[in-house]
């Protein structure tokens, strides 16, 4: 019988179906020494947000075949590590949302009239009705960043509240976003007018201090934030001074840069501020939604079925990933490649299937193509199972063709992003069984294998301007492992991709389309 770890508290109704297959260890509050000690012996291990799967924790767990994770944030597993060891990592995408959405919304109503201080000061025989006059939240502004699963369910309940309703999510179709009420608007302007700032974005290299003491500047001294997404995407240091100073009026935080919180300015803040520890998830519907949700996955995986909410393996038969596996991985590069030289919102991608590609069974090439180009916007929670609906939920118009004539390469790929900045494509094949190539940008054929750090720019093909560029990244400290020129004709347009040691330094890129003959410039992280 298949063994199951399980190192967070669970509800009883994911134990449960966990035991209609294996034997079932529930052992919380390990230390990650003693969970490295004991892991070999597990096919699965299950968690919440307190258990932090390492890559250590990995490496130690040889039999295992999955991690599942009861909510929605993966943050706290090392997916890629446990990709390489071909782990299935599942969560549950959506058995918390309202959970979360109704945290958030308390939090905004307990902080607006000082709920959490009041009834402390009642609790300790106090009848001071001075100290806790609040403030409405009707007709007042609310900026959502992110407008998700969770933003959008604030987004519905605020605007039953009589709330005016602005949203930042570079990700979402203005469509959608009036579908719930909401105005899409720039960061700049949501963190001038909103009278309440709540967040539900991941946290990602780009939304880590989204909220510092830069954009806290720019706020009102009215304005409150609210924040149950994730600890990090608010400076707290930033936000504990802007608070004492008045800079802004206050703040609900449920998620802390380190967790559990430690010693911390933000205890110090009275009635300005609320802090929960990290409760958002926490509803006893939510927790049942969750277990199962999770233990079905863990179930079927133990079973040899495939999971319905995998974040790192396709949930596709055996058979086709086998065949279709190294065309996936070129798909998913080619679309993240795409989405980043597109910049903007994609409004449509094209899919073109050429050569031995133009077979239905390529269809999941499609799908692994949405996942490359939403991974910017939901990183490991874009998966093959869930691509086509979140590229929906976005607005994203799909078109699929297919060219058998194209025999360039026995088979290759061709997408093409248009948005609001303004239409690219990338076309990759494959040398030899997995290699991947870039064959054409922007319709100017190159040949290059794509690295993680990438430039590309759009120039006119004319003396000197390699040597300019060589020599403006070298004055960067820019280290440039490859480059090479695409051309139709002789001194026209040109496109040159470059592989990079490092991510380019701020900056940069303004200065590089100020060479003579560069026109656009454009850097992706693969
Ligand atoms: N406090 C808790 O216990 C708790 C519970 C559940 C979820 N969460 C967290 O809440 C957050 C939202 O969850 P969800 O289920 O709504 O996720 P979701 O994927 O449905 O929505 C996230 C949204 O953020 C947008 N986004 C991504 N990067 C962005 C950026 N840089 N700027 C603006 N928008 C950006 C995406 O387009 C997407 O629409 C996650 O961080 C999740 O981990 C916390
Ligand atoms: O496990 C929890 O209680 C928190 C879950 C929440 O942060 C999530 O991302 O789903």
């Amino acid at each position: 019988m298949s063994k199951v770890l399980v190192s967070d508290p669970i509800d009883q109704a994911g134990i449960d179906i966990l035991s209609q297959v294996a034997t079932v260890d529930i052992k919380t509050g390990l230390k990650p020494a003693e969970l490295i000690e004991i892991i070999g012996d597990y096919d699965a291990l299950m968690i919440r947000s307190g258990t932090r799967v390492t890559e250590e924790i990995i490496e130690a767990g040889t039999q295992l075949k999955i991690i599942g994770r009861a909510g929605v944030g993966v943050d706290n597993v090392d997916v890629p590590a446990a990709t390489r060891k071909g782990i299935v990592v599942v969560n549950s995408p959506e058995g918390n949302t309202i959970a979360a959405a109704e945290h958030a919304l308390a939090m905004m109503l307990a902080l607006s009239r000082h709920i959490p201080d009041a009834n402390v000061s009642v609790k300790s025989g106090e009848w001071d009705r001075k100290t806790f006059v609040g403030a409405e939240v009707y007709k007042k502004t609310l900026g959502i960043v992110g407008l998700g699963k969770i933003g959008s369910h604030v987004a519905s309940v605020a605007k039953a509240m009589g709330m005016k309703l602005l949203a930042y999510d570079p990700f979402i179709s203005n469509e959608r976003a009036e579908q719930i009420g909401c105005q899409l608007v720039e960061l700049d302007l949501l963190f001038q007018q909103a009278d309440y700032i709540t967040l539900h974005i991941p946290k990602t290299p780009e939304t880590t201090h989204l909220i510092n003491a830069a954009t806290l500047a720019k706020m009102k001294p009215t304005a409150r934030i609210i924040n149950c997404a994730r600890g990090g995407i608010i400076d707290e240091a930033a936000l504990a001074a802007a608070i004492k100073e008045g800079k802004i009026a206050g703040a609900a935080l449920d998620v802390f840069e380190s967790e559990p919180l430690g010693e911390s300015e933000l205890r110090s803040l009275g009635k300005d501020i609320i802090l929960t520890p990290h409760l958002g998830a926490s509803t006893t519907e939510a927790q049942v939604n969750v277990a199962i949700d999770v233990a079905e996955q863990i179930r079927d995986v133990l079973l040899g079925l495939p999971a319905r909410s995998a974040v790192n393996i396709p949930g596709l038969g055996p058979d086709v990933l086998e065949e279709l596996k190294p065309y996936m991985q070129l798909a998913e590069t080619l679309g993240n490649l795409v989405g980043q030289l597109a910049g903007g919102r994609v409004e449509t991608l094209t899919v073109r299937l050429q050569g031995e590609l133009a077979t239905n069974k390529s269809q999941p090439l499609v799908v692994a193509s949405l996942k490359g180009l939403l991974y910017q916007a939901l990183r490991e929670r874009v998966n093959y199972v869930n691509a086509n609906i979140e590229a929906k939920e976005r607005g994203i118009r799909v078109i699929e063709t297919r060219d058998a004539s194209v025999r360039d390469y026995a088979g290759s790929l061709r997408l093409e992003a248009t948005g609001t900045l303004g239409t690219h494509s990338v076309t990759g094949a494959l040398l030899g069984e997995k290699e991947i190539h870039l064959t054409d940008v922007d319709g100017f054929p190159i040949n290059v294998p794509p690295s993680k750090h990438m430039l590309f720019t759009l120039h006119r093909d004319m003396p000197g301007i390699i040597g300019k560029l060589g020599s403006l990244l070298g004055s960067f400290n820019v280290n440039i492992a490859s480059m090479q020129v695409g051309r139709k004709i002789v001194r026209g347009d040109a496109v040159m991709a470059l592989s990079i040691d490092d991510p380019l330094p701020d900056g940069i890129l303004a200065e590089i389309t100020k060479v003579p003959g560069i026109r656009d410039a454009y850097t992706v992280t693969l």
